[in-house]
């Protein structure tokens, strides 16, 4: 049997519904007595924090929305989630590397093998053991920001934009199918839970135990 997840990170266009569930799925982990870290990107770090304002508000190119998410994964990585991983906690981090893919590489249009060398440099081979991608048609997700808060910078692109992010993010689930788990996220928020614990139940809790 394959061994437990321990860093999931989440994903999806704005809207899609993926911070809705992250604390149902902290809480089912802390049930199960699992040390946990709870974070987000771009985030997670005082200085990552910082950068998150930036990016979300001020006007800049793609190349400059890549490196400010990346400077701010690497802080990320080297002083949050990689000490947790190696201390034994379990990571669930709303949004990674596949957003940067989807949006800047998707989305903008940013040049993909800049993208896979900066992943290179600034990730070291690391990559999240489980990926929930909540999918969703982007009319459904702008219904539901629309009915939620004003947007920010991305919020604000058009649905052609997040077509483009979705393409995006099918295509790295195509790339990496064991790691990508595709979620419904049309379904009802109830429908769309039972199905993301289901899934962190067979790929985290069931294999607790099982030998690297
Ligand atoms: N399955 C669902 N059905 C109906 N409404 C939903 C569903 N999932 C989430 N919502 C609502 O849609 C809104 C956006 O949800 P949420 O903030 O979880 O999305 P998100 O994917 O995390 O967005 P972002 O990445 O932009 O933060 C919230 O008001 C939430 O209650
Ligand atoms: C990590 C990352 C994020 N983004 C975008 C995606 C969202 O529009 C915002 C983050 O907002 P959320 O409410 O926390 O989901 O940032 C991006 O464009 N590139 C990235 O690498």
């Amino acid at each position: 049997m394959s061994t437990a997840a321990r860093f999931i990170s989440f994903e999806g266009i704005d809207g899609a519904g993926k911070s809705s569930h992250i604390d149902a799925v902290a809480d089912l982990l802390r049930q199960a007595e699992l040390p946990l870290l709870l974070t987000r990107e771009p985030g997670g770090t005082p200085l990552a924090e910082e950068l998150r304002g930036l990016f979300l508000h001020r006007p800049m190119d793609a190349l400059t929305e890549a490196l400010l998410v990346f400077a701010a994964r690497r802080d990320h990585l080297s002083t949050r989630i990689v000490p947790a991983l190696a201390q034994g906690q379990t990571v669930l981090c709303d949004r990674f590397t596949d957003a940067t893919f989807a949006y800047q590489g998707a989305g903008r249009g940013f040049d993909l093998a800049v993208l896979t060398q900066l992943e290179t440099w600034v990730q070291n081979g690391l990559q999240p053991d489980l990926t929930l991608w909540f999918d969703v048609p982007p009319a459904v997700a702008a219904a539901r920001r629309s009915a939620a808060r004003a947007p920010d910078r991305l919020e604000q692109e058009d649905t052609e934009f997040f077509d483009r992010v979705r393409a995006g993010y099918l295509a790295r689930a195509e790339a990496d199918p064991s790691r990508f788990v595709r979620i419904d996220a049309q379904q009802t928020l109830e429908a769309v839970r039972a199905d993301v614990l289901k899934v962190v139940t067979e790929r985290v809790l069931a294999r607790r135990g099982a030998p690297t």
